[in-house]
């Protein structure tokens, strides 16, 4: 562990922030740190697109035309902007979260406030980015920043509002105040396990919705998607020990209309190339971005058979992604199958069966 950088805070309230990861949500935070008056230690591999950045302002490849404003510093030395920072962000996909944070978990210093961005689920071991973060910087404090938060419109300025997740009421105050401004709201929640897995498993049925809406599904679908989603999802977190109310919050609800409604979400995106005839390969080649809900749907689905939980909207996705199914027939084998009782996952057990 390296040694603590003096702090800039001195009753200003600006901090020396590291943003890790130079796609599009870690430019979206980074202007929104930037606009806050905080001083941004912006990580990314790409040395031309730091160059880019610095030269002028805008990242071209991962949101063209958003002039990042204020003291914002690109680099590619992950222990330089580390290093100097109070307070770390982890925008970096699912699939590289540890093996960057591990390479590098000597820069961090104790105490120092890490939070993860990122909504998605370890390959192996089903573990979520604030577990990493606890196993591979066990003397930092984490949290988890997770809601609706569409990139696209952050960077307009369009009104938003996040959750962070923290145990320790310090981390959830500090993010609160370096986030905080007229456009973006931050609620604070104690459930991180069930604040993160909504974030990760919400990809999953805006995947579902996109297809739904390449068929011309009408709106009686959507909202039996997004809310037979919430149901599904809730069931297989409480299971796993998240609390049921998260899931009635931004993090979980809140998130879930935001990718299911909206092609601005590259789950969706995927879901509705799908629809059109695309192969998933293809479909994701297309975007050249991210979109976590194509790997969380092999390893939720993995899951939930392992530890028997229904989750009929999952398995029939992953049977379309993964198996060639045709989608027409899954479909009416999902509208087929036993008609079970509303909101069961909060009825007492005599009801619900
Ligand atoms: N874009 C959005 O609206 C939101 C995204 N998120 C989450 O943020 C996370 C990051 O997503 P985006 O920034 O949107 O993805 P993106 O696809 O726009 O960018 C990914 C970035 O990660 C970098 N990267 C990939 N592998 C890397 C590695 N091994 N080392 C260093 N950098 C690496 C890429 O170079 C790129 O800069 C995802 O888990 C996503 O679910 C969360 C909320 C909103
Ligand atoms: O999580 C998001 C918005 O809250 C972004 O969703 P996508 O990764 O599907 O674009």
């Amino acid at each position: 562990m390296s040694e603590k950088p003096a702090s800039r805070n001195n009753g200003s309230n600006t901090y020396d922030v590291a943003v890790l990861g130079g796609g599009s949500f870690g430019t979206a935070m980074a202007k929104v740190l930037g606009e806050n008056g905080h001083a941004v230690h912006f990580w990314m591999r790409d040395e031309g697109q730091a160059e880019e950045i610095r030269s002028t302002r805008i990242n071209h490849r991962y949101m063209p035309g958003v002039t990042l404003e204020g003291d914002i510093r690109p680099t590619t030395d992950l222990a330089e902007a580390v290093g100097k920072a109070e307070i770390v962000l982890v925008a970096i996909p699912s699939k590289a979260f540890r093996a960057v944070i591990r390479e590098h978990s000597t820069e961090f210093f104790d105490g120092q406030i890490v939070v993860s961005l990122t909504k998605g689920i370890e390959e192996h071991g089903f573990k979520l980015m604030s577990e990493i973060l606890i196993e591979e910087l066990p003397r930092c404090r984490s949290g988890v920043l997770s809601g609706p938060n569409l990139a696209a419109e952050i960077v307009n300025r369009e009104l938003t509002a996040t959750v962070i997740a923290a145990k320790d009421p310090e981390v959830r105050r500090t993010v609160q105040e370096l986030l905080g401004c007229e456009y973006f709201r931050v609620y604070a929640n104690v459930d991180v396990y069930g604040v993160e897995l909504a974030g990760a498993l919400k990809n999953i049925y805006a995947i579902v919705a996109g297809l739904a809406s390449a068929l011309n599904m009408g709106e009686n679908a959507r909202a039996m998607l997004i809310t037979r989603g919430l149901a599904e999802m809730s069931r297989f977190a409480v299971s796993l020990g998240a609390n049921p109310m998260t899931f009635m919050g931004l993090a979980g609800v809140g998130d879930l209309i935001a990718t299911c409604t909206s092609s601005k979400s590259r789950n969706f995106r995927v879901g509705y190339a799908i629809g059109k005839g695309k192969k998933l390969d293809e479909a994701v080649q297309e975007l050249g971005q991210v979109a976590e809900g194509i790997y969380t749907l092999k390893l939720v689905r993995e899951k939930s058979e392992a530890i028997g939980i229904y989750m009929p909207l999952v398995r029939g996705l992953y049977e379309i992604l993964y198996e060639g199914a045709s989608i027409n027939a899954v479909i009416s084998s999902l509208m087929m199958a036993v008609q079970n009782s509303d909101v069961e996952f909060i009825l007492p057990r005599t009801i619900a069966q």
